[in-house]
């Protein structure tokens, strides 16, 4: 078979030293058998589904795919990269070689090209390599573990039929940190999945669970779920997780803080240990990098840009503000902004007060926070997307993995004295090429992010205000020892 990878990636660490051909070969291995199949693949000829794709998750999918073109064109191409093993690059989706399925729909999805985290780390996927990657915020991170999950999947066929085991048996298991970034990541599986015949089903917390069970019922080839609500349908038997091949968690990061952790080795230990896993976030604090390891064997590490930095695509802007004058300097700042503006507060009560504030100075608000119901959330995220409202003031459950198109300027009213927070923060605008804005109200409450949000800044090419320069130099800058005074006492 003739290579169809055009080049071949060599680390900085092993540059200049002989490349072997083996990694490059292993790529060519990886060959669909069964490309000449079209819509309906094996998956969709199985028992009780009688060779049928389910009509109305067509149609359901049919209404995501966007007519819109994306900014694929403008992509950061030359991004640093960092990988532990050699692995041949991707120049193009076609080089894979995959379902032809598979292909048509990214062609639906309009994606012209791979960006750089997809290009080196679907080669390492398809060779079925544990991974942990970090790349920056709207980098295509998520299509980054579908495309190869599905490619195999489609590659492998569905496993023999389940008859004795009740509930749904998966083969991929996608776990994320919030509700509303699963339900997103299940919409982007739909469109990977379209004519495939594999069914991805979607289980999170605050949903009615009968609902979520039916669907479980009519098999679920892939599962998105939350980690809460996943366990419960676990414990019910809904859910059989021993013949899971493909995990992936996405904001691994934040699966693994002490939040989540506990759920997820439960999680775990209702698997086969025979799988391969997947870690993907724009952060990855190094103790969590450990953590993560143990959860993996033999893995490639792969940071496109610098691991936790942002990209210079958002324009940062810090503003010194007292709390109690935070509402006023808000509303000189936005007046002027058009699209969407995503606010982030601290708390729940400051999120609804702001919105009241906010819709009495005639703007268009929502709110999107945990002390609304389900439905009050989802209605939010929906109302925002579709510019209904152009405000919406969210705490950190709107964070992280959100894709919002037209968010031109984020809003940290309340900064977070964290900097991962920060980064996936503002990370919700300047997306895939995009520009975007992002606002900062720094007081002394903030004293403990100042010196990772000075040294970021500096990274990115951003501005630093003179007073923040002083705020930095106060942290950092040693005071002088007073020097001791032996009096004689005698
Ligand atoms: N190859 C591509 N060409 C064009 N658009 C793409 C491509 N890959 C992904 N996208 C689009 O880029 C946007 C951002 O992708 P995605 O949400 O996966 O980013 P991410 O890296 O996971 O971000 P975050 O760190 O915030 O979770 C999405 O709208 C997605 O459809």
């Amino acid at each position: 078979m003739e290579a169809k990878c055009k080049g071949k990636y060599i680390p900085p660490h092993k540059r200049g030293l002989i490349a072997s051909d083996t990694q490059t070969s292993k790529f060519e291995a990886f060959i669909n058998k069964k490309d000449s199949e079209s819509a309906e693949s094996s998956w969709g000829r199985r028992d009780r589904r009688n060779g049928l794709l389910d009509s109305r998750i067509l149609t359901e999918t049919e209404a995501f795919f966007s007519p819109m073109k994306t900014e694929s064109e403008s992509f950061e191409e030359n991004m640093p990269i960092d990988i532990s093993e050699d692995f041949p690059e991707m120049t193009s989706f076609e080089d894979c070689e995959v379902h032809q399925t598979l292909l048509e729909n990214i062609k639906k999805l309009h994606y012209n090209k791979p960006t750089p985290i997809q290009k080196y780390s679907i080669p390492v996927s398809l060779q079925r390599r544990d991974l942990m990657a970090c790349a920056q915020t709207g980098s295509g991170k998520t299509a980054a573990y579908l495309f190869p999950i599905i490619a195999k999947m489609l590659n492998d066929g569905p496993p023999p039929s389940q008859n004795t085991v009740r509930g749904a048996v998966p083969v991929s298991l996608i776990m994320a940190p919030t509700r509303e970034l699963s339900i997103q990541i299940y919409e982007e599986a739909l469109k990977f999945t379209y004519r495939t015949g594999i069914r991805v089903v979607v289980v999170y917390g605050g949903a009615d669970p009968k609902i979520q069970s039916k669907e479980l019922d009519r098999g679920a080839d892939i599962i998105v779920a939350t980690p809460g609500r996943l366990i419960d349908f676990t414990n019910r038997g809904r859910i059989t997780l021993n013949l899971v091949k493909y995990l992936i968690l996405d904001e691994a990061d934040r699966m693994l803080d002490m939040g989540f952790e506990p759920q997820i080795v439960i999680i775990l230990e209702k698997m086969n240990k025979v799988r391969e896993t997947g870690m993907f976030s724009a952060t990855f604090p190094q103790s969590i990098q450990l953590l993560a390891a143990d959860l993996m064997k033999d893995y490639i590490f792969l940071s496109v840009g610098r691991v936790g930095s942002t990209t210079d695509n958002i324009t940062q802007k810090l503003f010194m503000v007292d709390e109690n004058e935070k509402r006023e300097i808000l509303n000189q700042q936005i007046k002027d902004i058009k699209g969407l503006i995503l606010i982030f507060v601290e708390t729940k009560r400051s999120a609804d007060f702001l919105c009241e504030y906010l819709r009495r100075m005639d703007y268009g608000c929502t709110t999107l926070h945990g002390d609304r119901t389900q439905a009050e959330r989802e209605k939010a995220l929906s109302d925002f997307k579709h510019e209904r409202y152009n405000i919406l003031v969210a705490t950190d459950i709107a964070a992280r993995g959100l894709d919002i198109p037209n968010v031109n300027c984020v809003i940290n009213f309340d900064t977070p004295n964290n900097i991962e927070d920060y980064v996936h923060r503002i990370g919700r605008t300047g997306r895939i090429g995009k520009k975007g804005i992002a606002i900062s109200f720094i007081n002394e409450k903030n004293k403990p992010v100042v010196k990772e949000l000075y040294s970021l800044l500096y990274e990115c090419n951003q501005e630093i205000p003179e007073w923040f320069e002083d705020f930095y130099n106060s942290l950092v800058i040693k005071k002088p020892k007073t020097k001791r005074i032996y009096r004689n006492f005698n």
